[in-house]
């Protein structure tokens, strides 16, 4: 019942296949069979995210107990860290259905209406991707939210009637890589918020030795751990780099993925140590060595690597500014003493004196 059409509408940057890299965030549609069967059953199975996920439990317990559903829930943070597969232990903890679909299936009113109206008392409505809701959508959403009733638009013009339709009460689970783009009305309706972060490595390395388990892969711990330094916080980065060291061990001929067999592999792939791939150094590299640790402006960083602005901006720069490799400051980007360093250069005096902007909370910059 998962993992269907409704995710593939994503926003891609249009000039660079972000799709084809293998430290993409996003997964794409055909990525998602793989990953459903590695999705963990029970919350007790869930690996990190310790404070949400026993606040989560916390809620869902207290709710089995009172025999009514529980809080609408709002789950955000970045691509693939565990949205999804939170919403769908949600379902499974209460033992209830759940209804899956996402923001840009709901164009109209009238497509959440049609979901709304169908929904079974306790079930768990899960919304992917909430931010890209139309307007009215939202609207009609809150409504449902709070009170349990949809009006329906019977007829067109000064002629046409609201009719209520009474809900049976259910649960919405909304996730969000924007909260901040949610308006503030659906997001007071959401009794409880869970932000996700990025993975710490041992973190990784339990889920990793799990997915392992599960794909029948014979894992050392040197090999599990050289793979999960390299996954940039995210289990689905994790999940994917792990079949592509065994697919390397399998093609080599060896029955372990071992520290060598993931040296070997990323290798190949391109994946350095610190988990940066070739879009990511091209920018540190160009940063260093051609504009002298900048500062330099955005669209004449892309330039030098042959990139839109766009694409340095969105898909290389956000893990560099967090792996604190580059900072934005005022008069643009500049690299940091840790960037020359990853290069094996030497950083010039003062590579760390710029001002950095500020960050909004999700991680972008607020100009
Ligand atoms: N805490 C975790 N424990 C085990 N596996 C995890 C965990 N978090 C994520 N995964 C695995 O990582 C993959 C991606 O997770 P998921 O689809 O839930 O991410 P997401 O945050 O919903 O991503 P997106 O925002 O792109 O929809 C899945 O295969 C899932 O099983």
């Amino acid at each position: 019942m998962h993992d269907g059409d409704v995710f593939g509408d994503r926003e891609r940057d249009e000039s660079y296949d972000a799709t084809a890299r293998v430290v993409d965030a996003q997964g794409d549609a055909d990525e998602r069979t793989v990953e459903a069967a590695l999705r963990p059953r029970r919350l007790a199975e869930f690996a990190g995210q310790s404070r949400v996920r026993d606040q989560l439990s916390l809620v869902l317990e207290a709710a089995r107990r009172r025999g009514t559903p529980p809080d609408h829930v709002l789950l955000s943070g970045p691509p693939g860290l565990g949205k999804t597969t939170l919403a769908m232990l949600i379902g499974s903890e209460l033992e209830r259905p759940i209804r899956i679909t996402s923001g840009p299936a709901i164009q109209h009113a009238g497509d959440l209406a049609s979901v709304l109206s169908s929904l079974m008392e306790g079930e768990v409505l899960f919304l992917d991707e909430i931010h890209r809701m139309s307007r009215s959508a939202e609207e009609m959403l809150y409504l449902a939210m709070e009170d349990f009733r949809v009006d329906v638009i019977v007829g067109k013009g000064p002629g046409a009637t609201a009719i209520p339709l009474e809900l049976p009460p259910f649960t919405v689970v909304g996730a969000t890589t924007r909260a901040g783009l949610l308006p503030a009305p659906l997001r007071d309706r959401f009794g409880f918020t869970g932000h996700l972060d990025f993975y710490a490595v041992d973190e990784l390395e339990t889920i990793l030795a799990r997915s392992a388990g599960l794909l029948e892969v014979a894992a050392d711990a040197a090999g599990i751990s050289e793979i999960a330094r390299r996954s940039r916080g995210t289990p689905r980065i994790a999940n994917r780099l792990l079949r592509r060291v065994r697919d390397w061990a399998q093609v080599h001929g060896r029955d372990v993925v071992d520290e060598e067999a993931a040296h070997a592999a990323l290798a190949l792939f391109d994946v350095d140590d610190l988990g940066l791939d070739r879009l990511d150094r091209a920018v540190l590299d160009a940063l260093c060595r051609r504009f002298g640790g900048g500062p330099v402006g955005l669209s004449t960083l892309a330039v030098a690597v042959g990139e839109e602005a766009d694409t340095v901006e969105t898909v290389a720069e956000p893990f560099l500014v967090r792996e604190g490799l580059i900072t934005r400051t005022p008069r643009g980007r500049a690299a940091t003493a840790l960037a020359w360093q990853h290069l094996g250069l030497t950083p010039p005096r003062g590579a760390d004196v710029q001002t950095p902007l500020p960050l909004d909370g999700e991680g972008r910059f607020g100009d």
